[in-house]
């Protein structure tokens, strides 16, 4: 068929009897069909359809946008990169081989824009080995553009990519539709080849694919021609010399090429992919069991009390620490020692599921660790693991553990909720002294997780917050929500640490657990004549029913932190 369907060479029978080539993955510059395009010997059986033009993974456009610019790091889960990098390789050139570190355990590979390769300019069309005509060659554009950067892939309790920008190019020079005139994807290449394959004109597969224009652009393919579909299955083609046909629902139209019947609808036209709407079918896996949904709507009286989103960290340095907890009328966090108790309501738990989601780390002491062995990981709809990608809003769990006790094995909730995907290997922080054993250390590494060493202390030999939140700062952590349990909330409620609290947000449950439980109490607080005082008071609060729970938010003034304890333990000062 010509350009406008008719036929043309190549597309009709001749037959030489081999069939698809055995195949090698594909590399991520093939070559395939496109104003650039050489030879396609050894093509591996595509695996894409129709089907994935017309059901592309959720939010491909942005996607696209966003592993074109590279701006923040990116983690992707190994499916999701899988599913995601065939609609951008007409962007980016791997550079050389895949450099594996010692453990072997980590892949990294590096690639280029591809306007960083120099320009190429033919010195005469070569005769090609199959006696075809010569084709005539193009200049290639290059040199233009220096962006680059490394994928890392990590295989161990989890896998997954890291992706991130090196060298010092901040900008690709142009657009990425600059990239999608000069080059199509692997993905559009291998969907075109897919569809001849099955005994379709190349120009009746250009129709067809030109169908959703919305959602061809969305995957790059806002330049695809004819030539492109007949270049992506040339190969096939010389080799399968069958008579090709047009889609069912369409037909040749002198002048027009391959146009849709009168009445005809796409899905007629589709006829074997006519199930593309069947949801097992797309691109968007389910949501798994356990999901929470905390409706927009609720969250507005949350708002004043999170974490800023600029600037991520105020001038002092420190993380944005949210105070967090559930608790009876009676102040009781649990009803025994080292025994949970659930306190939250459904809808509460959602609530603290979006807290979750707002912060970069969760810390627990390890009594909490040790009695819940909690998955510390955000269930929310629309986080990594639960509908959204990669970790994206998936706190890093931070466990203080000084004495080095928390008997973490394969087992434990938090490693089984790694290996599933749904949440970030835990930290640990340790006093010196205390070494954990090699096998949990190497345990914890294995899942993405590590252990900081701290040495700074405080009047009771306890880790001093100061240190332990500067710490966390300098891992790159700018926001921190302290659950619990009882030792920690109530030592950071004393004077000396509170003012590193920015906010407090405490569920009080309808429930007296009695005495005997892990109380929330800090310390009695007196004024220089030796008077009682507020141990804690709190500003801008706000009390919000939420469920058959009611919510407590409030602040902590920077001037709390300024009371002292005086030499016989008592404090000096505090302002409420
Ligand atoms: N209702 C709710 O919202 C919550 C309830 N809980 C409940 O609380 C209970 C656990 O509370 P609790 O037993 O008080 O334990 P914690 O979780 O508060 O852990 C306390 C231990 O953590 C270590 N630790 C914490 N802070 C420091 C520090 N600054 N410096 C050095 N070590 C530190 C110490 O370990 P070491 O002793 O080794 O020195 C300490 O004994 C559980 O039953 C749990 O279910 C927990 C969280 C929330
Ligand atoms: N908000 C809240 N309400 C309760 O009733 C609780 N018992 C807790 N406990 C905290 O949540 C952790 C459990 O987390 P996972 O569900 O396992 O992820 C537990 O360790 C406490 O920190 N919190």
């Amino acid at each position: 068929m010509a350009d406008d369907g008719s036929p043309s060479q190549g597309e009709g029978p001749s037959g030489s009897g081999l069939g698809p080539m055995n195949m090698n993955l594909p590399s991520t510059d093939s070559g395939e069909g496109n104003p650039e395009s050489e030879g396609q010997d050894q093509l591996p059986l595509p695996t894409r359809t129709l089907r994935d033009l017309l059901n592309p993974p959720r939010d491909l456009a942005r996607m696209r946008q966003r592993l074109f610019e590279v701006k923040d790091k990116i983690e992707l889960q190994v499916d999701e990169f899988e599913r995601y990098w065939p609609y951008i390789d007409n962007v980016w050139v791997r550079q050389h081989k895949a450099g594996t570190d010692k453990s072997g355990r980590v892949i990294t590979d590096y690639y280029a824009c591809r306007l960083q390769r120099p320009t190429y300019t033919p010195k005469s069309d070569t005769p090609r080995r199959d006696g075809q005509p010569t084709r005539k060659k193009q200049i290639r554009e290059g040199g233009t553009c220096q962006m680059r950067l490394k994928t890392i892939r990590y295989e161990g309790g989890y896998s997954g990519y890291t992706i991130v920008k090196v060298g010092d190019e901040t900008q690709h020079t142009h657009d990425l539709e600059h990239i999608d005139k000069i080059k199509r994807t692997s993905v559009l290449m291998e969907i075109a080849r897919s569809e001849v394959m099955k005994g379709y004109m190349p120009a009746s597969v250009f129709t067809v694919m030109n169908e959703d224009m919305e959602k061809l652009i969305a995957a790059g393919g806002r330049y695809l021609n004819r030539n492109d579909v007949r270049n992506a299955s040339q190969h096939w083609r010389q080799n399968h010399r069958e008579e090709l046909r047009v889609h069912e629902g369409y037909k040749y139209d002198h002048g027009n090429g391959i146009v849709r019947h009168d009445g005809a609808t796409q899905t007629t036209q589709l006829n074997g992919d006519t199930q593309m709407v069947d949801p097992a079918l797309t691109n968007i896996p389910p949501l798994p069991p356990g999901t929470l949904r905390f409706p927009e709507s609720g969250r507005a009286f949350l708002e004043p009390y999170l974490p800023p989103t600029e600037p991520a960290v105020d001038e002092s340095g420190f993380p944005h620490v949210t105070l967090t907890y559930a608790t009876s009328m009676d102040s009781s966090l649990t009803l025994a020692p080292g025994m949970q108790t659930i306190l939250s309501g459904p809808e509460t738990k959602a609530m603290t599921h979006y807290l979750r989601s707002k912060h970069d780390a969760i810390v627990i002491g390890v009594g909490t660790a040790a009695a819940d062995d909690p998955a510390l990981n955000c269930r929310l709809e629309g986080v990594g693991g639960f509908g959204g990608l990669g970790w994206e809003g998936q706190p890093r769990p931070v466990i203080i553990d000084p004495g080095a006790r928390w008997m973490i094995t394969p087992q434990s909730r938090v490693l089984q909720t790694v290996a599933a995907g749904k949440g970030r290997g835990p930290w640990v922080i340790m006093a010196p002294g205390f070494a954990m054993d090699p096998m949990r250390l190497e345990l914890l590494k294995y899942y993405g997780g590590k252990y900081l060493g701290l040495t700074d202390f405080d009047k009771k030999w306890r880790l001093r917050w100061e240190a332990i939140l500067k710490a966390l700062a300098a891992e790159g952590i700018k926001s921190v929500m302290i659950e619990g349990g009882g030792m920690v909330i109530n030592d950071l409620l004393q004077p000396e640490n509170a003012g590193f609290i920015n906010s407090v947000i405490v569920t009080v449950a309808p429930t007296y657990l009695g005495k005997g439980g892990v109380g929330v109490s800090p310390a009695p607080v007196h004024d220089h004549t030796g008077r009682p005082q507020p141990a804690v008071k709190f500003q801008n609060v706000k009390w919000q029913p939420l469920g058959e729970d009611v919510v407590m938010c409030g602040k902590l003034q920077k001037q709390a932190i300024m009371a002292q304890p005086t030499a016989s333990g008592v404090n000096s000062q505090f302002e409420g």
